[in-house]
């Protein structure tokens, strides 16, 4: 199979990512147990593993009793450690890294690849030896390999290890000693990553029966499948799936220097352990991260493993970081046929089983997991995205619209929300602009970039840069009414012909993209407005409630009405935007109401939730409230400054009080906390409110805390005011 890849030239994303070195044959089933295998392996490749205890050796070359063992004099007495493999031994003096006695063929691997850290590769540039054919491998797949596998494939760079040579009894012994002591203390997991390479169908079998996680991610980011992929071992490959490996897992491993970079690990020793425990027919500089298994059976040309692995639900779609797919890596032949195929395929699964996810969770069901009340608003944007998603939209143009209402009510977490729904995680289909940056003529420039030979032409615009990366985005135009009318002019532009040209000339088509603008502008209004009509309903329900108790929930179901969006809300838009066809080319006014009582309910017990939480996450506390204390913070609403006024409610009266009291010592670990409302500091309160202007706030109820005990008895903390006693009695 392998020879046949000489013959076939590798399409330009994959020639970036192999070296031109003659690959191994692939080992043979059962070739020893796979704990075996690490740990003859790493007895011999000196991994940083602890040593047995009084084995008077350890992997980094320490000597009994952790002092550094000698294999030769030192550097003025420095201590060495020793590290075979890669055809030479590498000593560590002072921390860096040497190879030093170069092994039978060729130099030192420093000298081969490490001048030092060198920036990652794009994998078209990052290329070793692109367009030297492959060498066949030595023996086919699928047939027992001739040797011994495992500790021996380490040395293929410079066959025999010359710390063998050196000290065969040392070693040798250390080795089992090692496998001895080390068998039990293993992660089932490294053993299960270790059995998948060497193609150890029964030990993968069996440690997955004893619970190995078969989705385990090996130190530097890979996984079992992805091993196995890469190593063209289908039978591994199909066990793996059996036991649900997750075959759109991306590999965390980018390339040697990244890794090394963001692990803290020397580059040498990452990549050792890339070539030693995943492959090392890769290329070191290119970038491996996203990689799925079905990326590296396609990179290993392996057609039955990626026939298991799309039979499996893998998605031939799914891009790397450097956005290649699968396919894009595929040399002619059955693979290529294999995954063409499949494309197609998994396209039309994907939409059918989208369209029936969204059949059972609708979009709206989604947003109000998120989103507190605001029913109108979500049943607005709800609707306009199903007609989009649909094929029941006017293509020619974006998607526009415009929410109106007070601060801190929802407007940025609905398009955030939105966003999330439609681009999933991905973080660049989300694009956020506060306008209010852009109130001048001149920073037009900052929103598309400035012309040629203007200061900044080279940055590009804030807007244009993100929407180029990604041109169906849900893009936020915070307090739109703040942007200058020149940035309101090219606004227009973009909505009208779901284009917009940069400063270098450049048109983005961004018909597909969805535009979200928000304004306080007529909040007042209508919020005004709501209150007037939650009032009326309050008043109909009262009415009526001796007829039909059912009516008494009306009064949170309240909607604008037409007659006042037209009378009141236009003529101020009309004012601010002063121009019809902008407001004209709105596709909904999205209109987002005060919280009424059983909304500020929900958002304090969201509030409390998400402390009770970390409560019990930090401090092993058990958090409890009534509804009555739900009640007492409901009342610290602030209509201007909508959910986050219940935000910093709780923190005041509640937050802070549990944090002077933990700072007090008074709260054992592991112990139960109940907030309760205080009747008995009205007292204290009235004495504040004698000397203070603010008459109403001696009414408001303190809150405590107290220790709920084995028996249900509940005992008052007591909290020293961390302030004078009558300025916490105020605050609390
Ligand atoms: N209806 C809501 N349900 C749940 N949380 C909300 C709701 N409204 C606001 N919040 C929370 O309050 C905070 C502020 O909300 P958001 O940013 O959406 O406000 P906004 O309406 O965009 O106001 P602003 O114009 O001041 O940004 C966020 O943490 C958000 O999660």
């Amino acid at each position: 199979m392998l020879g046949s890849l000489a013959a076939r030239p590798p399409p330009p994303a994959l020639a970036g990512l192999l070296r031109a070195r003659p690959p191994l044959a692939p080992p043979a089933e059962g070739a020893g147990s796979a704990e075996q295998r690490l740990l003859t392996g790493w007895a011999a490749r000196g991994r940083r593993r602890s040593a047995p205890p009084g084995l008077g050796v350890s992997w980094r070359g320490q000597g009994p009793g952790g002092s550094p063992l000698s294999v030769g004099p030192g550097l003025g007495g420095t201590p060495l450690s020793m590290r075979p493999g890669h055809g030479g031994t590498l000593l560590r003096m002072g921390g860096s890294p040497l190879l030093v006695g170069p092994g039978p063929k060729g130099p030192p691997i420093a000298e081969q690849q490490f001048p030092g850290p060198a920036p990652p590769q794009h994998p078209s540039t990052a290329l070793r030896g692109a367009g030297r054919p492959m060498a066949s491998p030595a023996v086919p797949h699928g047939e027992p390999s001739p040797g011994p596998v495992g500790a021996e494939r380490r040395w293929h760079h410079g066959g025999e290890p010359k710390g063998r040579r050196r000290g065969a009894v040392l070693p040798g012994l250390a080795a089992a000693v090692a496998f001895c002591y080390l068998r039990d203390r293993l992660s089932k997991e490294d053993a299960l990553l270790e059995a998948a390479r060497i193609n150890n169908v029964s030990e993968v079998s069996r440690l997955l029966v004893d619970g190995a996680d078969v989705n385990a991610r090996h130190r530097l980011g890979w996984t079992a499948l992805m091993v196995a992929a890469i190593s063209r071992n289908s039978s591994v490959v199909k066990v793996l799936l059996a036991a649900n490996a997750d075959p759109n897992l991306g590999d965390d491993f980018s390339s040697v220097y990244e890794t090394a970079k963001e692990k803290g690990l020397h580059s040498l020793e990452v990549l050792v352990t890339r070539e030693d425990d995943f492959n090392n027919r890769l290329n070191v500089r290119a970038n491996f991260r996203g990689c799925t298994a079905l990326h590296y059976a396609v990179l290993a040309d392996h057609g039955p493993t990626a026939r298991l692995l799309l039979d499996a639900g893998a998605n031939p779609l799914q891009k790397n970081e450097m956005g290649h797919t699968p396919l894009d890596y595929a040399r002619d032949g059955e693979v290529k046929d294999l995954l063409k195929a499949s494309e197609a395929k998994f396209q039309e699964e994907q939409r059918r089983r989208e369209v029936e996810e969204r059949r059972r969770f609708p979009l709206e069901q989604r947003l109000k997991e998120h989103i507190i009340g605001q029913e109108s608003a979500i049943a607005t944007v709800g609707a306009a995205i199903r007609r989009k998603e649909n094929g029941w939209y006017d293509e020619e143009h974006p998607l526009v619209f415009l929410f109106l209402g007070s601060s801190g009510i929802g407007k940025t977490e609905l398009a955030k929300q939105t966003a999330k729904y439609i681009h999933k995680d991905v973080k660049k289909g989300f694009i956020r602009l506060d306008m209010s940056e852009f109130q001048e003529r001149h920073e037009v420039a900052k929103f598309i970039g400035s012309p040629p030979g203007y200061v900044g032409h080279e940055e590009g615009g804030q807007l244009t840069k993100k929407l180029r990366q990604c041109p169906n985005a849900v893009v936020l135009f915070d307090e739109v009414d703040k942007a200058h009318p020149d940035v309101l002019t090219i606004m227009l532009q973009l909505f009208d012909e779901g284009r917009l040209t940069d400063g270098k000339g450049k048109t983005i088509d961004c018909k597909d993209a969805i535009f979200i603008m928000t304004s306080n502008v007529a909040s007042d209004e209508i919020a005004q407005h709501a209150l007037q009509l939650r009032q009326e309903a309050l008043e109909m329900s009262k009415n009526r409630i001796a007829e039909n108790l059912e009516d008494v929930q009306m009064t949170d179901k309240i909607t604008i009405s037409k007659q006042f969006k037209e009378k009141v809300i236009r003529p101020i838009l009309k004012a601010h935007f002063k121009r019809d066809e902008f407001l004209g080319r709105i596709n909904e006014i999205v209109y987002f109401l005060p919280f009424c009582h059983s909304e500020l309910i929900q958002l304090v017990n969201k509030e409390l939730t998400f402390w009770a939480k970390k409560a019990q996450a930090r401090h092993n506390i058990t958090l409890l409230w009534d509804r009555e204390v739900m009640d007492v913070l409901a009342d610290g609403y602030n209509l201007h400054y909508g959910a986050r006024s219940i935000k910093h409610e709780v923190e005041r009266r509640v937050v802070n009080q549990l944090a002077a009291a933990y700072e007090q010592d008074l709260l054992p670990r592991g112990c139960t906390l109940r907030i309760a409302v205080e009747d008995s500091d009205k007292q204290l309160l009235k004495t504040k409110e004698s000397s203070s202007p603010g008459a109403e706030r001696g009414k408001v109820p303190t809150l405590r805390l107290e220790i709920v005990e084995k028996d249900s008895r509940a005992r008052k903390l007591d909290i020293q005011a961390p302030l004078s006693p009558e300025n916490i009695t105020y605050f609390l």
